[in-house]
């Protein structure tokens, strides 16, 4: 398997770097469009291997999907989705299945919805029973995860749809992305009180206003949503906060100042709150509450190990049924760094800071689980440690294909092996 190693890193990072589209606006709003009849372009989106898949899924479906240029996509939708020829592929891209199962409701006949070994593993099973319960037949196999089936009728009734969102907010999201199409309005019910990533249902919500759609919230588990169809729209698509983490960290990690070309107030992702939390490092908070910024407690996780606390990571339960099990990918890669420097108490992640890391070479190989994030934010130590080698470096293509080249415009310099 290739490693990447981080060789020289300069002591305090400075320049100026690109991040990409959020993955999350991008698949939202790749679905929206093609559901929309008519013309509708997007711009800022990320080309990844996640928005691959479902431009190239949305395409079997028989939506037309042109790039005018590297970042800007035209859509030709319909307002409906035909029967691909074959079963659609979705690699390990979380959005792109979980948001198209949904959909495929749409679809007149049946649709196959599979993905590689990692999203064998992860969940699917609540969104499939919530689409039975609603009357669309679908089908997982025992293991709850993906492939699964979905028999479309042409159309989609509404009414009311119970389903539950514990181990991804995105069953909420696929079925609320689909709801304007219904033939009567729907009413989706939270089975829990409350989930994690509520931000990530505000990014749905957005990205459905933006294209027409009304989403009206009576409580915190109701949602309503009118069958108006969606509109097309020029939508620009924001820059991804996850991807920002890694920078912010960088900067805060080393001291120095790097330019993103935004600022974190033009972020509505939930994990800009990263950034805030990282202005007391090296003093973080003893507790931090994962539950509304999943996606950026790896990169948390590793700038706590230098710091000067013990940060105990609650609320992150979830983070085991992401790319990897990242909860044990995190305590694995940093206790590969130095023992003793993470410790798990049922789902949560306890780091224990130390300030003297910097100063030690450490060399040590990441296992990745060829978790993009894993990746991204192990390379933050490797700024700080040297030896530090990280598996399967081409896995950041999931989501920040130019990982390591906007690393490097700030002088970081790496081996590969
Ligand atoms: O809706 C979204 O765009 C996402 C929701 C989160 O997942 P879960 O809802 O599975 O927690 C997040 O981890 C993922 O990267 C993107
Ligand atoms: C969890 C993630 O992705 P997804 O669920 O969209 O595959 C992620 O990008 O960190």
């Amino acid at each position: 398997m290739p490693t990447i190693e981080i060789l020289r890193s300069p002591l305090k990072l400075h320049g100026k770097v690109g991040v990409p589209g959020s993955k999350s606006i991008t698949n939202r709003a790749l679905l929206v469009a093609a559901l929309a009849t008519g013309k509708s372009s997007l711009s800022g989106v990320l080309v990844s291997d996640d928005t691959r898949y479902m431009v190239k899924a949305l395409t079997e479906l028989g939506v037309c999907i042109r790039f005018s240029s590297d970042t800007c996509i035209d859509i030709e939708g319909t307002g409906t989705l035909k029967q691909p020829c074959d079963s659609l592929y979705l690699g390990n891209a979380g959005t792109a299945i979980r948001f198209l199962t949904a959909a495929c409701a749409l679809v007149k006949g049946t649709v196959v919805l599979n993905g590689d070994e990692h999203m064998q593993k992860r969940p699917i099973h609540p969104l499939i029973d919530a689409l039975n319960a609603a009357g669309i037949h679908a089908t997982v196999p025992s293991s709850g995860c993906p492939p699964c089936q979905v028999h479309g009728q042409g159309s989609i009734l509404g009414g009311t749809i119970s389903v539950s969102g514990n181990l991804s907010s995105q069953f909420l999201s696929s079925l609320m992305l689909v709801a304007p199409l219904a033939k009567q309005s729907t009413t989706i019910k939270l089975a829990e009180d409350t989930i994690g990533a509520l931000g990530y249902i505000e990014i749905t919500r957005s990205v459905m206003n933006a294209f027409g759609a009304h989403v009206y919230q009576d409580d915190e588990k109701r949602f309503h949503i009118a069958n108006t169809g969606y509109n097309t729209c020029d939508f620009k698509v924001e820059p991804d906060a996850s991807a920002a983490t890694y920078f912010w960290a960088a900067e805060t990690l080393t001291g120095g100042m790097i330019d993103l070309g935004y600022s974190p107030s033009d972020f509505s992702q939930p994990d800009v709150a990263a950034h805030t939390l990282m202005q007391s490092f090296p003093s973080l908070p003893s507790c931090i509450d994962g539950a509304q910024l999943q996606d950026a407690i790896p990169t948390l996780a590793v700038l706590a190990a230098f710091g000067y606390s013990k940060v105990r990571f609650t609320g992150i339960a979830n983070l085991r049924v992401k790319e990897c099990d990242r909860i044990a990918a995190v305590h694995k890669g940093l206790n590969c760094i130095k023992p003793g420097l993470a410790t798990i108490e049922g789902d949560d992640l306890i780091v224990i800071g130390d300030p003297e890391l910097p100063t030690q070479a450490r060399p040590c190989t990441i296992d990745t689980m060829s978790d993009h994030r894993i990746a991204m934010s192990f390379a933050l130590a490797g700024l700080k440690c040297r030896g530090i080698k990280i598996l399967d470096p081409k896995c950041v293509d999931k989501t920040f294909p130019n990982y390591w080249s906007e690393l490097s415009k700030l002088g970081v310099s790496f081996s590969y092996a």
